[in-house]
């Protein structure tokens, strides 16, 4: 998967050298390169902002330099993904629809945001994805694009050692992940649930089961009510 970043904070990525992601550039798995936005600047002063029209506060990104960013790291296969607080909340099948793509351009704004014809314009010519991390505001899109970069890769094909992980984990069945104990068997007074000590596999993965229903039911109700009537008994569903 080709990946490229604008932002007017390149270092800012610096982190994406390191651990799973550092490893996934390696092997080849993920073509990453990271773009100083000002590059598509000509003036001394290389602006990228401007006072908004219409007043009110904080300054707004120029639509000059993001055009000829875009125009210079786009291709025909690419989509434009927008960390945005007004943006399509970010989830895990978001995650998997952005896995599956060739090319990711990601644009980092700063500031109040993007003049609102960068985006209008690039979605006359590739898909453009606005996502939303959760709400609240950030101070710019770089911490987003690093957020949803992680959540990518780990799904590329060899980047997980475990590709049993990615099925058992939360949000990936619909419900929460189970707790996880490993040694000492006691610790502090506390122990590891007996049944995770049996053998008996069928039972640990009924325990599971029922702990990560019990998670969801609990902790997402909104998830909880997704969750397929299929999937459980009757006597789970009335919990
Ligand atoms: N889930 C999210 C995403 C963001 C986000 C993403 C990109 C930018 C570019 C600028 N800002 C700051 C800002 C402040 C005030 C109004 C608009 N934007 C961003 C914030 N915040 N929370």
């Amino acid at each position: 998967m080709k990946v490229d970043i604008i932002s007017i904070f390149p270092d800012y990525f610096a982190p994406l050298d390191l651990s799973l992601i550092g490893k996934a550039r390696t092997t080849g798995t993920l073509n990453l390169s990271v773009h100083d936005l000002r590059t598509w600047t000509h003036d001394v002063h290389r602006t990228v902002d401007d006072s908004p029209y219409g007043g009110g506060p904080g300054m707004v990104m120029r639509p000059e330099p993001w055009g000829q960013a875009l125009d210079a790291v786009g291709s025909p296969g690419a989509t434009l993904v927008v960390p945005s607080p007004v943006g399509k909340p970010f989830t895990q099948a978001g995650a998997h629809e952005l896995a599956g793509l060739d090319h990711l351009v990601f644009a980092c704004g700063r500031y109040e945001g993007i003049d609102q014809r960068v985006i209008d314009e690039a979605a006359d010519r590739m898909p453009v994805r606005e996502v939303s991390l959760g709400d609240y505001v950030l101070f710019g899109g770089e911490v987003a694009v690093i957020v949803i970069l992680e959540a990518i890769t780990r799904l590329l094909p060899g980047v997980l050692g475990n590709a049993d992980s990615l099925t058992e984990e939360s949000h990936a069945a619909g419900l929460l992940e189970a707790p996880v104990y490993t040694k000492p068997v006691s610790w502090r007074d506390r122990e590891v649930p007996d049944v995770l000590r049996s053998g008996d596999h069928g039972r640990i993965a009924r325990w599971r089961r029922d702990q990560s229903m019990l998670r969801t039911l609990t902790r997402r109700p909104d998830m909880w009510a997704d969750y397929p009537p299929e999937n459980l008994d009757k006597k789970d569903r009335k919990a």
